[in-house]
């Protein structure tokens, strides 16, 4: 696997500190410019359904700010489902969502759901939106993501992060293992796989180094960091232990 491991990066909680007083500052559009300029691969922006971030209008000004390709991040819903056909991003990571979590604490049941995916996946598909399916690392979950004909996968992270926080060596080495075995299963599979949630300087490189991974999507670590050193240099450091885990791939 040679290609070079991208890097998505999440501007929800631009959108988050935006809306903590309800008027335009700090605007997510003003880091999706930032993150195109310092070399970012994409934009991942999940529009939840309670709208605590992002907002439907962002996405248009969003887009038409930068040619990066946009993830759109969204609830399996009628209406998310039109809200992606209208915007038609790039990728469209369907994501489960419940209305009082704090984050995404978990991945998506992509075998329990088949039924409620299914058709969502292929409208997606037919209009050329790649579909990527935000789920545990499991071999059941990887199993109903190529019964939906999903390209993409997105392993969920946050259980290696959690563990990594926790001290707990031992979990956490278990968790990279799961998600190392099961990009391997997703590429014999000819899913291409992708990983995020929860990422930061600390814990990003053994995931990086896993060289079947195309892709990370990195948010709330990233907004976090640029309070202190800026988006652009915050996005260039997760860059350079990306490329750093690749054997020092030049970004
Ligand atoms: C799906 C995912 O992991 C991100 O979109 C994350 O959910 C963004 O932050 P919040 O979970 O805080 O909305
Ligand atoms: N899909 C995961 C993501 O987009 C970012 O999660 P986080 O870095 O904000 O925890």
């Amino acid at each position: 696997m040679s290609e070079r491991l991208r890097l998505g990066v999440n501007i929800d909680h631009v959108a988050t500190i935006r809306n903590a007083r309800g008027g335009d500052h700090p605007d997510p559009v003003r880091a999706a410019e930032i993150v195109a300029a310092v070399g970012g691969d994409g934009i991942t922006a999940h529009l939840r359904e309670d709208r605590r971030h992002i907002r439907d209008e962002d996405l248009a000004r969003i887009q038409a700010a930068t040619d990066l390709p946009l993830n759109l991040e969204m609830a399996a819903t009628e209406e998310m489902l039109a809200i992606a056909l209208r915007h038609k991003p790039h990728a469209a990571c369907i994501v489960p969502e419940k209305r009082e979590e704090r984050t995404t604490e978990g991945g998506l049941d992509a075998a329990g759901l088949h039924n409620q995916l299914a058709p969502i996946v292929s409208r997606l598909s037919d209009e050329g939106i790649r579909v990527s399916l935000f789920i545990e690392a499991s071999e059941r979950q990887l199993d109903a993501a190529r019964k939906l004909a999903a390209p993409v996968v997105e392993f969920h992270t946050g259980e290696y992060a959690h563990a990594g926080l926790d001290g707990d060596k031992e979990r956490e080495t278990r968790e990279l293992q799961r998600i190392a075995d099961m990009s391997r299963l997703a590429r014999d599979m000819g899913i291409e796989p992708h990983a995020g949630h929860g990422l930061t300087y600390d814990n990003v490189k053994p995931i990086a180094a896993i060289r079947e991974l195309a892709e990370l999507n990195i948010g709330h670590y990233l907004v976090g960091e640029a309070v202190f050193v800026g988006l652009e240099a915050a996005v260039r450091r997760m860059r350079d232990l990306m490329d750093e885990a690749r054997g020092g791939t030049p970004s």
